[in-house]
């Protein structure tokens, strides 16, 4: 059984609605003003219909040239304030449109990190990606362009059709019977449109994903000439995404033609009927000229609405992944009231009936029965054949995870009394393979503790056996290590980790020793390295060294999650088969 890791949730328009609104909150003033400019730009597009049938009318039919100049400057007055009003609503719009996609981005990026390490072997990092990017400015698009487009037509509309009335109420029933015949293509295509959106975003991800996974892994796909196949596989996907759009694209395309063809029958029959009024002179040739400038400005608001509409249902299938996301919440329940650890923490650990599955595999029991008391400073070898719960160990440690049976103790507090920040702020942690950011030396060493002067970074790289080498790399400590430490040999990255581990001073260490054997002079300093590590800090290792288990003050033996024996190298040798079969085959020497 696998773990919904990912809720799949339908967003309906009101909810996608809700929550822009909710993101433009903060930035009140902008909104008001940029309405406000969206105001005074449509009325000054309507008025210059007024000034277009003075023209015509008191200018152009009445033979006036004086009327004529005068009214020219006031028809270019209005356009001159409507342009002013279209770039203050088109930037405020834009403006706004970019920082609501980039406040979700914050949102979404502070929760990620919130969430199990479980969440991140389920779902592809690459997918991920493309949530945060193609997700977001889908969004960015609705609020920068869609509701400002909206919210104009809207506005235009309704001023047009009062005008409308006002110029011919007989002309303007004849175009109302127009409207609901324009607005239901919209409903019936637009939740197609929705639908296929989703759709089209998903493939979008898995896209991603594929390029993430294969770039990652560019010197295996290389050194398998795997590149035609990567190539047929990513084709396929690429199609799956143009598949997806053509069917969304097809359904927009039959919205917009259908909603223009209406309207533009429309507009044809009124200005029939209209301009057979003027014959009977029912109404004057400016009135007639007025109200087409209107009919067409509101025809083309729906239009525009339309659009804006199919644009909407694009973002909520969006940012139904989006919320998707933000709602997926971390494995482990945090206390409602945490307790804090006291100032000096020993690092005593007490493992207490212990008893973990994973909860994508609730049936296998990883660890079961499992009891340990560590005294703070002990020096605990774990070893034991691959697969018998030495990492998973770890993740309890680290609260990624909670025991389904038992409890774990530091310093006899019980770990889920604390916030998992307390918790994780008494470890650290050294990886089998040594974790190196695309970053200077100095910033890597200063990961544990962001705040530690260059003094400081400069001592635990002088414990940790890496001051030598990195003052001979050419920016020192300020050089560019590359993505994922590519410029540093297997024996520096490791005790840049240490020294890291050292500067972080965390009462208790989580070692995973690296299987990978160093040459001579490496072994010995990443040894030293070590040493200065561990002195006076309760560490549990994960062991691959003789040099370790010899000098560790208990070995705990482990088998299919369970401690089958506990003591020294000399006793286990003697009294373990598990043990001593592991040392002869797997111990480094
Ligand atoms: N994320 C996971 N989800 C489900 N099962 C897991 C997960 N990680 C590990 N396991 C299972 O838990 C068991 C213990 O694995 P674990 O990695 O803790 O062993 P280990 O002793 O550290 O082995 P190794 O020395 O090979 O690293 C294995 O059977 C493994 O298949």
């Amino acid at each position: 059984m696998s773990e919904p890791m990912i809720n799949k949730q339908k967003v309906t328009t009101q909810t996608l609605m809700r929550w822009i609104f909710g993101q433009l909150k903060p930035y009140k003033r902008r909104v008001i003003l940029a309405i406000a400019a969206l105001i005074v730009g449509a009325l000054s597009w309507l008025l210059l219909g007024q000034g277009v049938k003075v023209v015509v009318d008191d200018g152009f039919v009445a033979n006036n040239a004086d009327k004529l100049n005068q009214m020219v400057f006031v028809v270019l007055a209005i356009a001159l304030i409507g342009s002013g009003a279209a770039f203050v609503r088109f930037y405020l719009m834009i403006w706004l449109g970019e920082r609501v996609s980039a406040d979700i981005r914050k949102q979404v990026y502070s929760h990620l990190l919130t969430l199990s390490p479980g969440f991140f072997e389920a779902t592809r990092t690459g997918e991920v990606i493309s949530r945060f990017t193609a997700d977001t400015t889908v969004l960015q698009t609705v609020v920068g362009m869609g509701l400002s487009m909206a919210l104009r037509a809207t506005i235009t509309f309704v001023g047009a059709l009062v005008l409308m009335l006002i110029t011919s109420p007989m002309l303007t029933i004849y175009v109302l019977i127009a409207v609901p015949v324009v607005l239901l293509p919209i409903k019936f295509l637009g939740a197609k449109v929705r639908g296929y959106a989703r759709d089209s975003q998903d493939r979008v991800a898995d896209m991603g994903a594929y390029v993430d996974e294969s770039l990652h892994e560019i010197q295996t796909v290389q050194a398998y000439t795997h590149e035609d196949v990567d190539r047929r596989l990513f084709s396929q996907r690429i199609e799956a995404v143009m598949l997806a759009a053509s069917s969304r694209i097809r359904f927009r395309a039959m919205l917009i033609a259908l909603i223009m063809g209406i309207s533009i029958s429309a507009i044809t029959i009124v200005a029939w009927l209209g301009a057979r009024e003027v014959l009977s002179a029912g109404i004057s040739a400016g009135e007639l000229t007025a109200f087409m400038f209107y009919a067409v400005m509101a025809g083309g608001s729906v239009a525009t609405i339309s659009e804006v509409i199919g644009e909407i249902q694009k973002a909520a299938g969006a940012s139904e992944r989006l919320l998707e996301l933000l709602n997926t919440k971390p494995l482990v329940k945090l206390p409602e009231s945490a307790m804090s650890m006291p100032v000096q923490v020993d690092g005593a650990l007490s493992l207490q009936g212990v008893e973990f599955a994973y909860p994508s595999a609730p049936m296998a029991k990883v660890l079961s029965d499992f009891n340990l008391e560590i005294t703070a400073g002990e020096r605990i070898a774990l070893v034991g054949p691959s697969g018998a719960g030495k990492s998973s160990l770890f993740q309890l440690l680290l609260r990624f995870y909670d025991c389904t049976q038992g409890q774990i103790l530091i310093d006899g507090i019980d770990t889920r009394q604390l916030t998992t920040n307390t918790l994780r702020q008494q470890f650290a942690m050294v990886s089998q393979e040594s974790v190196i950011f695309a970053t200077s030396a100095y910033e890597n060493i200063r990961y544990g503790r962001p705040d530690a002067s260059f003094d400081d970074v400069k001592q635990a790289a002088k414990a940790a056996r890496a001051d030598e080498f990195l003052a001979l790399l050419p920016d020192g400590y300020q050089t560019n290590l590359g993505e994922r430490g590519v410029r540093l040999s297997g024996g520096q990255k490791q005790r840049i980790a240490i020294a890291r581990a050292i500067l972080a001073d965390r009462p208790i260490l989580l070692l995973d020793e690296a299987t990978s054997a160093l040459d001579a002079n490496n072994e010995q300093l990443v040894k030293q390295a070590l040493d200065e590590l561990m002195h006076d800090k309760t560490t549990l290792i994960i062991a691959h060294r003789l040099s370790t288990v010899v000098n560790a003050d208990r070995i705990v033996v482990m088998d299919k999650g369970k401690i089958v024996a506990i003591g020294s190298h000399q006793e286990l040798m003697q009294g373990n088969s598990v043990y001593r079969q592991f040392a002869e085959l797997q111990l480094v020497n």
